[in-house]
């Protein structure tokens, strides 16, 4: 009923209010033509007297002003339980420690996440990493004490990263890779000794140890791809996801999701997801002996059949020479067959810095001739044609990182001639122009940086135009890129196979409408209350 609010008693007259409280004269229209007199003057009137006012003004009654207390009253406390029932209570973490030992080191990772969303969505981070001083656990074959002892340093530092009352609930795994794998088939005694004494020595620390193992390679492939998927929010998003390319010393996994496998072509490189309510079929690989240390010693192999005492190197510095004893170098199962019948006890090499040569050689320690499947990478081992982006990390992104070639805009052709023109520099001025970089990972990087590129293009089958969809990355969001946040998300089911329920509304978005809400329904009571003022300007309507 427009103009006409209520019956309020005004204290004079039961008369209906009008829209024109402020031209009093108006309020009642005179009998037989109440139209034309509630039309509105051309300068309104001014407002009646004081007392007028008051007693007219319906604020005066002791309802009125009890309903507003009330109101008021109502209104900040549905604001303030809003704001306090939603406000996140101070943050409690939980831990998780997973120890990540690899042929050329180990490293501990301890993760981290919100105690309260366990199992559920909350965001799992690393929270600290710790490189283990030496070389991997399978370097001590011969003294697995050591091996042990090795760990204690990164164990007592994680010791005071995790807060003491979080000690005994808190995981603790060791997961060993390549390197262990070809010790243990290599001599499985020995690879037992060092896993007793790698548990005893992690047994002494006051978290809950799970057990030390060694990873298949279809795990470490899986996990990693896992991992960063994790970490770029596509799982928990249902997004396309990324590949996963793992270079270590070792072993090279490669991981991703092809629209042209269902799993069936070649079951054993079949992965199957089920992770916040999507299914994955996920493509993986594990080539053992293709990481950088072992490819690099089968490509010596290849160059040293005959057992000669010289070789010319393309895959080093000119002016580089070094003296490698045949016994250590056949010493891996990767290459031990191959040993030749008669040969010295070591070989000099020297470098030439052949860029083309060195692809030649790289080349050589491929098989590409064997495939009984639809596509092969190489070594007659089932692939799909890679497919979407990828996340290439561990050695790749070292080798290419130092190489300034992390740029993969850059196309191949480029790549390669800068890889020719860093093969061909002369030792001495790689040496001065690098002081500060460890001589062994120094002299490797012109053979590493060929065999990136070699496994990539001719290995893995990328173009030029999926070369340019690879990231090389160490982190994603503060976490590094790598098989063990996926092993621990696994080991503890925090990735659930359905996606949780989520509130309607984030936590400020749910304030913000109470707010809204509580302002409106306010501003109404004051509305319902109050006569309307006119704006001199309209026609009035009556009732
Ligand atoms: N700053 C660094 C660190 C490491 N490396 C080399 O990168 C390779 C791979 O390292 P990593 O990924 O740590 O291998 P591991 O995990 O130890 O080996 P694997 O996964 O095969 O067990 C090794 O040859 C290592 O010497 C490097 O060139 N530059
Ligand atoms: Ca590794």
């Amino acid at each position: 009923m427009l103009g006409y609010l209520s019956h309020l008693e005004t204290g004079q007259t039961n008369q209906p209010l009008y829209l024109f409280p402020m031209c009093p004269h108006f309020h009642h229209p005179p009998p037989g033509n109440p139209l034309a007199s509630t039309s509105c003057p051309s300068v309104c009137l001014l407002p009646p007297p004081l007392s007028e006012m008051k007693e007219k003004n319906p604020w005066h009654t002791p309802v009125t002003i009890i309903l507003t207390v009330i109101g008021v009253i109502a209104i900040v406390t549905l604001v303030t339980v809003a704001v306090l029932q939603n406000k996140p209570i101070q943050q409690k973490y939980k831990y998780g420690i997973v120890l990540d030992a690899g042929s050329s080191h180990t490293a501990v990772y301890i993760y981290e996440w919100p105690a309260e969303k366990d199992n559920n969505t909350g965001r799992v981070q690393q929270k600290y990493s710790c490189k283990v001083k030496g070389k991997g656990i399978s370097s001590y074959a011969d003294e697995p004490q050591k091996a042990g002892e090795s760990l204690r340093e990164c164990m007592f530092e994680a010791k005071k990263q995790v807060p003491k009352n979080r000690h005994g609930e808190t995981p603790l795994y060791l997961g060993a890779t390549a390197g262990m794998r070809l010790l243990n088939l290599d001599d499985s005694s020995a690879s037992n000794k060092v896993f007793q004494a790698v548990e005893e020595a992690l047994q002494r620390f006051p978290f809950s140890f799970q057990g030390a193992r060694i990873l298949s390679g279809q795990e470490e492939g899986a996990f990693g791809w896992v991992t960063i998927n994790y970490l770029s929010d596509r799982l928990k998003q249902g997004l396309e996801t990324t590949g996963a390319l793992d270079l270590g010393g070792a072993s090279t996994q490669i991981s991703f999701v092809s629209d042209s496998y269902n799993g069936l072509e070649s079951p054993k490189n079949s992965v199957n997801f089920r992770l916040y309510g999507n299914d994955y079929h996920v493509y993986t690989h594990s080539f053992l002996c293709y990481g950088k240390d072992q490819a690099l010693g089968l490509a010596l192999a290849h160059q040293t059949k005959s057992g000669p005492r010289t070789i010319t190197d393309p895959c080093f510095h000119p002016g580089y020479t070094q003296t490698k004893n045949y016994s250590i170098l056949y010493d891996s199962p990767c290459v031990s067959e191959r040993k030749p019948q008669e040969a010295p006890l070591s070989f000099t090499l020297s470098g030439s810095g052949n860029f083309t040569k060195c692809h030649e050689v790289i080349k050589s320690v491929f098989d590409f001739t064997s495939c009984n499947y639809s596509r092969c990478s190489f070594n007659g081992v089932f692939q799909p044609t890679p497919q979407g982006s990828f996340g290439a990390f561990s050695a790749y992104y070292f080798v290419m990182k130092f190489l300034n070639l992390t740029d993969t805009s850059t196309s191949i052709e480029v790549v390669r001639e800068k890889l020719m023109e860093y093969c061909a520099t002369p030792w001495t001025k790689i040496v001065k122009q690098h002081p500060k970089v460890d001589q062994k990972y120094l002299s490797e990087y012109c053979f590493s940086g060929t065999y990136i590129l070699t496994l990539l293009i001719e290995g893995y089958n990328f173009t030029s135009e999926t070369y340019s969809k690879i990231e090389f990355i160490k982190k994603i969001k503060g976490s590094d890129a790598g098989w063990t946040l996926g092993y621990m998300l696994n080991l503890t089911n925090m990735i659930p196979a359905e996606a949780p329920d989520s509130p309607l509304l984030p936590h400020a978005g749910y304030v913000s409408i109470v707010t809204i809400i509580a302002i409106l329904l306010f501003a109404l009571f004051i509305l319902s209350l109050r006569p309307v003022w006119p704006t001199c300007s309209k026609q009035p309507q009556i009732v």
